[in-house]
């Protein structure tokens, strides 16, 4: 084989590329250290200060009330949130003020209309969770650092050997302003992972409120597909969040997102739908698109994608040999 095979993870902000390597890390090398986990400590912190907020400008948005009781709780969160600038900070006032707030209805509605504005589809967890991640000794758990969000500013690399093979695994931003840097990276690509999150297709970009989320992957997708770049590389098409999706997609019409859509609530449907949607978006006939479906959090399902990424790089590279014999 290649002495390292180098892939390029590609997708829109909050695909779920450095979720995946999270995995890599897992999987392959010696997981997280007490450094790092720290750093993901501080973290999930900041994401729970930050969904709070998020929930609360949500409410006033969606011009609903808070209990009576929670009117003052909600003031009193924001002045020590504002504070506090330091995100991490997590101190027994703004905790008793998280629970009393995560508890109220208000938030819950709020919560269940999350498409109308930006908190990831994952923020409960750690809400409901934040006795035990606000204790002075909490250390993450695998699974913890796992939900967490970092948006990624420039590139994030992973080399490592599983099967005598070496990797060399490549993330980028996602989000708008990173993407211009993607070029830089496209030298020497051997496979082509463009991750889809596929719960997102009633969600708008967190950079621009107009787009809907999954347009705007179909869009980058064309453009990377015809790509004279990867005109010869292998590509993988990571449809992602498959936990989401299922939930939501009983709930949500894809209509939202393809207004000539008319299946209705129907997991398989939609799921296909979709999937030709991209497919059709690559023009060269000439390599195939592989498909793949993932739900990144979960550490068996990465390894049994990864595992058949990999059966499918060995497939290729014979075919590929077979010509030069
Ligand atoms: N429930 C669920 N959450 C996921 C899944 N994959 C990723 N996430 C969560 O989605 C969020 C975004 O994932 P990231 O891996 O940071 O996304 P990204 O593509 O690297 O985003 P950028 O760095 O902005 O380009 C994180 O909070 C993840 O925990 C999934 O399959 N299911
Ligand atoms: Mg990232």
């Amino acid at each position: 084989m290649k002495n390292e095979i180098k892939m390029l993870l590609l997708g829109i902000g909050e695909s779920g590329k450095s979720t995946f390597v999270k995995q890599m890390q897992i999987l392959y090398k010696d997981g997280f250290g007490k450094q790092t986990k720290m750093l993901y400590r501080d973290a999930i912190r900041q994401n729970l200060r930050f969904y709070t907020q998020t929930l609360l400008e949500a409410v006033d948005s969606l011009e609903l009330k808070l209990l009576k009781s929670n009117v003052y709780v909600a003031e009193e969160f924001n002045r020590l949130n504002a504070i506090n600038t330091e995100g991490q900070i997590l101190n027994k006032k703004l905790i008793k003020c998280i629970i009393n707030l995560w508890a109220d209805p208000s938030l819950k509605i709020t919560y269940k209309r999350r498409f109308n504005f930006q908190i990831p589809d994952n923020a409960n967890v750690y809400l409901d969770n934040i006795e035990d991640i606000a204790q002075p000794d909490y250390i993450p758990s695998e699974q913890d650092i796992l939900g967490c969000r970092i948006p990624t500013t420039g590139i994030n690399e992973i080399v490592f050997d599983v099967n005598n093979q070496t990797w060399r695994i490549v993330d980028v931003g996602g989000q708008r302003s990173e993407r211009r840097k993607w070029i830089h990276q496209f030298d020497d690509v051997f496979l082509l992972i463009y991750v889809v999150a596929i719960n997102e297709y009633n969600q708008y970009l967190y950079e621009d409120e107009s787009t809907n989320r999954l347009q705007e992957s179909l869009k980058v997708f064309n453009k990377i597909s015809n790509n004279e770049y990867f005109r010869h590389t292998n590509c993988v098409v990571l449809f992602n969040k498959m936990d989401l999706f299922t939930e939501k997609i009983l709930k949500f019409d894809l209509n939202v997102c393809f207004r000539e859509y008319k299946h209705g609530l129907d997991i398989e449907k939609a799921r296909l739908y979709i999937e030709k949607k991209f497919v059709k978006k690559a023009k060269n006939k000439n390599r195939r698109i592989f498909i793949h479906y993932s739900c990144a959090i979960y550490t068996e399902n990465i390894e049994f994608v990864f595992n058949a990424v990999q059966r499918t790089v060995l497939e290729n590279f014979l075919k590929e040999t077979d010509v030069y014999i």
